[in-house]
């Protein structure tokens, strides 16, 4: 018999977790005939329940899936409307939105960041930077996230846009994450060239003109379409004609996020 005292049954599954180890360290306790005990503590009232162990450890499985970060990516090519749209997702939905392209320039912008003009020289040439570098600005942000609001609700916009770094978010954040679905914003290279040359003269952004647009574009091609395609063979991919004005292409955002639980 396991014997779990706890004051509530909200904190129950936190005491699971510490117990965890030794239930499933002792194979007999893995058995369902093995009961364990769920003493709640909490005033006015004693309840005490006996629970299969198997059953609590669907629950702790249950719970850890539960507690793990929830990850929409949100891809299309430069000038879809992505951050845009994520803005709206957030103030309707509650999710936090990381821009990868955001942190990045913020990093290259830290004062005594020694990826600075590395970043800059890439965000110009609108090649992509190594993913050690983005996976690192993205974790921390969540992190920082979760522990300054309690959200784990993330859109990563703008990532992962090629090979390197699906690898390396594969290898270091799949495990950590729940990934949802891909958000893919389909539009025209010309559309998205008119909107980022319009938002170049106010963005101040060094990649908002005329030649990086070019390259930023290649890159898209080259690298990020793979990216979207290996989601698509997942069955990932929620696919949005962002062509339109930015409510409308909201309306179609919405009804996506409005049949997830
Ligand atoms: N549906 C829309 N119709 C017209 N203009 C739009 C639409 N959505 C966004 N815009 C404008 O186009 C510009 C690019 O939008 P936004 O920054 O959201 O795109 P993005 O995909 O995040 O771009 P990037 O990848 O280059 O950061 C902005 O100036 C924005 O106001
Ligand atoms: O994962 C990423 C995201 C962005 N970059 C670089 O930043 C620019 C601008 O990105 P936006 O999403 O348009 O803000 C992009 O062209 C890349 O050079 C990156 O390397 N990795």
């Amino acid at each position: 018999m396991t014997f779990i005292v706890s004051r509530s049954a909200s904190s129950t599954l936190h005491v699971l977790k510490s117990r965890w180890l030794s239930v499933i360290g002792r194979q007999q306790h893995t058995q369902s005939s093995v009961e364990a005990k769920l003493i709640f503590t909490k005033p006015p009232g004693r309840l005490q329940l006996n629970v299969p162990t198997a059953i609590l450890i669907r629950a702790y499985a249950a719970f850890i899936s539960m507690s793990k970060p929830k990850v929409v990516f949100v891809l299309g090519p430069p000038g879809s409307g992505k951050g845009t749209q994520c803005e709206k997702i957030v103030k309707e939905f509650g999710y936090t939105h990381l821009s990868a392209g955001d942190l990045l320039r913020e990093e290259r912008n830290r004062e005594g960041s020694e990826y600075g003009a590395l970043i800059e020289d890439n965000i110009k040439n609108g090649r992509i930077v190594p993913v050690e570098i983005t996976c690192a600005l993205l974790e921390n942000a969540m992190n920082k996230t979760k522990e300054a609001t309690g959200n784990d609700r993330f859109l990563i916009d703008g990532f992962p846009r090629n090979e390197d770094n699906l690898q390396g978010w594969t290898n270091k954040m799949s495990d950590k994450v729940e990934q949802q679905f891909v958000l893919f914003f389909e539009c025209s290279e010309q559309q998205c060239t008119e909107r980022c040359l319009k938002r170049g003269e106010s963005s101040g952004r060094s990649d908002d003109n005329a030649e990086s647009l070019k390259k930023r574009f290649n890159t898209y091609i080259n690298d990020t379409v793979g990216i979207i395609k290996h989601y698509e063979e997942q069955q990932l991919v929620k696919k949005i004609d962002a062509s339109a004005d930015a409510d409308k292409v909201f309306e179609r955002v919405k009804a996506i996020f409005a049949e997830q639980k």
